[in-house]
């Protein structure tokens, strides 16, 4: 039998992102980047609970700006599907399927235009369906 969607709410959303996060920090390529970064866990995560209500419904609890946060990063396309890959697995685990199609629609959206500024804060403007590679044909 089909499995019936269930409304996402504050404590999945909850659950997904302290799980995603715990798996980021063992996570051998994602990890180190935010070890550097991020020194105090907790109000990262509290902030990416707002971060995913606002997202997933509407709340407006985030009102920062992930962008200038990503750009300075030593990233590309592979982190950015390595990310995802983690986020999906982690969803698909704890969601409803529409629940978790939702999250990665969403999710996927987001990341790309992640992509996108990171690449044209390098100097480099993505073609449609180009991936942002370093040390490819784009500096670093
Ligand atoms: C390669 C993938 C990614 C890496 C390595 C990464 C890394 C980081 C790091 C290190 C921070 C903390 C920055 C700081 O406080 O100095 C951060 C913040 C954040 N990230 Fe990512 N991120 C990635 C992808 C994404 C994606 C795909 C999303 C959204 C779907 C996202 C959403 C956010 C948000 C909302 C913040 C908080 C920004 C703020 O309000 O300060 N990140 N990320």
């Amino acid at each position: 039998m089909a499995q019936e969607p269930i409304a996402v709410d504050e404590t999945l959303i909850e659950a997904v992102v302290r799980t995603f996060y715990a798996r980021i920090r063992k996570d051998y390529m994602l990890g180190p980047i935010f070890e550097e970064h991020i020194h105090d866990w907790e109000p990262h995560l509290q902030n990416m609970f707002a971060f995913w209500s606002s997202v997933m419904l509407h709340t407006n609890r985030y009102n920062g700006r992930p962008m200038p946060k990503h750009v300075v990063l030593p990233i590309d396309a592979a982190h950015f599907d390595h990310w995802l890959e983690i986020f999906k697995n982690t969803v698909e685990e704890l969601c409803v399927r529409v629940d978790a199609e939702l999250f990665m629609k969403k999710a996927t959206q987001i990341a790309h235009s992640l992509e996108l500024g990171l690449a044209f804060n390098n100097k480099v403007l993505l073609q449609p369906g180009e991936r942002y590679i370093r040390n490819k044909d784009h500096a670093l």
